[in-house]
């Protein structure tokens, strides 16, 4: 499969700052940037940077930033699922995940999140995938922004709602562990039925207990 990536952007006002938000970018643009010091969700921003950089150049890796200046604020990240999971079972090349979202605590509850999603969604290319996020409470910044988990839930459902992404049932014990954990997704409408069953048959490996 051929991973077409077509840049656009978006601008938006937060908190006085101009912001742009862009992408698909390449790992040698955003090298050049500066990566803000409160994206320190997932590692260290020095590491988390150099991630993006590396995930930028995949074949079907897809960088979404949002920058003030030379300063990168917010992205959103997409690739192939994590070979470790049950999404990479089927080795769909047709399947993305939406790996990581994250705004600086600068700018957060300004629009940004939904903005990169905006962006990203753009691209006509993304109709050719099904494109999932899983939802780990322990993921969420709780602390950070003082909600419950059912209150997060809320936020991540209206940040990937308004992709279009909703969400799916799945007997994937991580997942399970926890109510407000879950599954969300969004199926492109070029998506070929053979990849939609073989995406439900990831979904769903314990039907022999119901
Ligand atoms: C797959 C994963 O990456 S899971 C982990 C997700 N990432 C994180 O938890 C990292 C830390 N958190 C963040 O970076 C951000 O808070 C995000 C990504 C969760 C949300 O991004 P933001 O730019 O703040 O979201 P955005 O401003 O687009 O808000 C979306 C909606 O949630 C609401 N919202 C956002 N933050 C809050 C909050 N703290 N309290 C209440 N509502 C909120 C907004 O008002 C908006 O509602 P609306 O659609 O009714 O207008």
């Amino acid at each position: 499969m051929e991973h077409v990536k077509r840049y656009h952007s978006l601008s938006l006002m937060v908190n006085n700052k101009e912001l742009l938000v862009e992408g698909p970018i390449t790992g040698s643009y955003l090298a050049s940037l500066r990566f803000d010091e409160g994206l320190k969700a997932f590692r260290i921003p020095e590491q988390q940077h150099e991630a993006l950089i590396e995930i930028a150049d995949l074949p079907e890796g897809r960088i979404i930033i949002a920058r003030e200046g030379d300063l990168v604020l917010g992205y959103v990240t997409f690739l192939h699922p994590d070979p470790l999971e049950r999404w990479s079972q089927a080795q769909l090349p047709d399947l993305l995940e939406l790996g990581a979202i994250e705004i600086s605590h600068k700018v957060r509850a300004g629009g940004v999140g939904k903005k990169l999603l905006e962006v990203a969604f753009l691209d006509d290319a993304m109709e050719d995938y099904v494109i999932i996020t899983t939802e780990y409470y322990w993921h969420w910044d709780l602390k950070g922004t003082g909600l419950d988990v059912w209150q997060y839930r809320k936020v991540m459902e209206k940040v990937m709602g308004s992709a279009g992404l909703s969400w799916m049932a799945t007997d994937d014990p991580e997942i399970c562990s926890h109510p407000a954990n879950c599954l969300m997704a969004k199926i492109g409408k070029r998506v070929p039925p053979e990849t939609v069953v073989a995406f439900d048959a990831m979904r769903f490996q314990n039907r022999f207990l119901y």
